[in-house]
């Protein structure tokens, strides 16, 4: 079953102090990539949760959270199979004592979807999101955080096909992330990172700043920050070129290009 794409919206509630928070709504519809930025503590946790539950007034924040303009219907909230919302952090993993291709069969049969080669589909997707290749044969317990991830998110494109994703913090963790953002807009997936890196960050259409409990600013990117993002797409480049050199053990020695 296909979970049709939608628009959340965000209401407010109030920041640590209990005031009211200064902002009208915060609409996030198909195909836009969000990101959430804030030093620690400041909220980011708290504002995706809200989403991932959909808050009615019954969270720490105050915040209600509506799907198409309205209250989402139990269903929505309680049944995994209709909820539109994935949400993928450092910490998911999958306990399955399964092969990867048996778990992928298992989550196919279980939503009822007959394509052929969709589990094929999923791995070769996965596999692109990853420098370290997942073979279908694999077992999903002996997954790297970098693959599981990847798993994950392929899983949540082709065969969960919610139309809301959370990445929380997933970027450390071995993946491609430019990949990933530029294949979750061509699937017009709405998109939601909570981030500490800047590539991330300015990758996507709109930054929401996180600061005392409360959404502080939503700043827009965009032309303006075109410079800033092309320089830090270098920097991004030559630091993964690095990093694989030290893992193949590699001595750095003599001058490093800097971006
Ligand atoms: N609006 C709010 N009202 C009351 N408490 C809040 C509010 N927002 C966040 N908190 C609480 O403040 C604490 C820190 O928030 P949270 O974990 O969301 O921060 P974070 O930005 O995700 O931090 P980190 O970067 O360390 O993960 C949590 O206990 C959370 O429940």
């Amino acid at each position: 079953m296909d979970i049709p794409a939608c628009e959340i919206t965000v209401l407010p509630g109030r920041d640590k102090c209990g005031n009211t928070e200064n902002f009208d709504r915060i609409e996030i519809r198909p195909g836009e990539t969000l990101s959430i930025v804030g030093p620690t503590g400041s909220g980011k946790s708290a504002f995706i949760n809200d989403i991932e539950v959909f808050a009615r007034d019954d969270t720490v924040t105050g915040r209600t959270v509506l799907v198409n303009g309205q209250i989402p219907p139990e269903e929505i909230v309680r049944d995994p199979a209709r909820k539109p919302v994935a949400l993928i952090t450092q910490n998911t993993r999958c306990l399955a004592d399964l092969s990867v291709g048996e778990f992928l069969e298992m989550h196919v049969r279980a939503r009822r979807i007959e394509r052929e080669g969709l589990v094929g589909e999923t791995v070769a997707l996965a596999n692109e999101f990853t420098g370290e290749k997942i073979l279908p044969g694999a077992r999903m317990t002996g997954l790297s955080g970098g693959q599981t991830r990847s798993l994950m998110v392929a899983d949540a494109i082709l065969i969960s096909a919610a139309p809301v994703l959370i990445l929380d913090e997933v970027e450390n963790a071995g993946i491609f992330k430019d990949r990933v953002i530029e294949i979750l807009r061509a699937h017009n997936k709405a998109v939601i990172f909570v981030t500490h890196d800047p590539l991330v960050s300015l990758m996507c259409d709109r930054r929401i700043v996180m600061r005392n409990g409360t959404v502080a600013g939503v700043i827009q990117g965009g032309e303006g920050e075109r410079p800033a993002l092309d320089a830090v797409r270098r920097m991004d480049a030559m630091l993964a070129g690095l990093r694989e050199r030290i893992r193949a053990g590699e001595p750095i020695t003599g001058p490093v290009p800097v971006a």
